[in-house]
């Protein structure tokens, strides 16, 4: 099968600073892989690059068009309704009914004519979540969208996007900080450094999966020592 996302050779420089460097990476449709990487590596970076929000350099050579972005922030329209919010810029006759349906799938049917101020972080998250879906994305970027989320709704927020990608299977990348958050939703975790990808973990558990699987905890382990090393080796 094609891959929905191809990256061949991809640097990105800011001034001097080689933040992407000849960077290689392939997703198949339907695929969930997580980015991990130290605080400054390029992630964010990267997504910019494949999300549209910054030019298009050489060194994609496949994006589909059909893509979503969610970000760590909600970015809602605040003179907006939410399901204003989530039918904005949608080029078909039943937008708002569509948007109804995104958000009746992640849960907020009720806050659909709701403003955005009155929503909790965690609302805020599943509307965001939402507006990208009624897209129907071949494929979904998501920049550390669960990281200013407390802990109890950061868990619910995992199965939430854990159902949501079975129910539509769109291949996904999320960028994360955390590890547990990665093994748990994702079928592969790489880790980016030194503006490459320098490492890849599989991740065969059936899904969905459950936090606390000892099988997962023993990926975390192996990964957060990966990071560890590699921190101690960078700073
Ligand atoms: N527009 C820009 N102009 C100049 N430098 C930038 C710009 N955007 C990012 N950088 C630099 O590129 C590097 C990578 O930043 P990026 O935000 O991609 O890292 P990250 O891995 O997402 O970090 P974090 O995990 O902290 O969010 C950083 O050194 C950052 O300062």
């Amino acid at each position: 099968m094609k891959p929905v996302l191809e990256v061949q050779g991809l640097s990105r420089a800011f001034g001097h600073r080689v933040v992407l460097d000849r960077l290689e990476l392939s997703v198949a449709p339907g695929e969930f892989v997580a980015l991990l990487g130290r605080s400054g590596s390029g992630k964010s970076t990267l997504l910019r690059v494949l999300a549209g929000l910054d030019a298009v350099p050489p060194g994609v050579a496949r994006l589909p068009q059909r893509r979503a972005v969610v970000f760590q922030e909600p970015r809602l329209m605040p003179w907006k309704t939410v399901a204003q919010n989530v039918a904005l810029g949608l080029r078909r006759d039943d937008a708002e009914a569509a948007a109804r349906a995104a958000l009746a799938e992640v849960g907020l049917a009720a806050r659909a004519d709701a403003w955005p101020i009155t929503l909790s972080g965690g609302e805020a998250q599943r509307a965001a979540l939402a507006r990208a879906l009624v897209r129907q994305p071949d494929l979904l970027l998501l920049d550390e969208p669960f990281a200013a989320l407390d802990a109890l709704t950061r868990i619910r927020m995992h199965s939430l996007v854990g159902d949501l990608w079975r129910a539509h299977r769109p291949a996904i990348l999320l960028v994360t900080h955390d590890v547990r958050e990665a093994v748990l939703l994702a079928d592969r975790v790489l880790i980016l450094e030194g503006g490459q990808i320098t490492h890849q973990t599989e991740v065969s558990a059936a899904h969905p999966r459950r936090h606390g699987d000892p099988a997962l905890a023993a990926l975390e382990a192996g990964l957060l020592a990966r990071l560890g090393v590699e921190q101690a080796l960078t700073h």
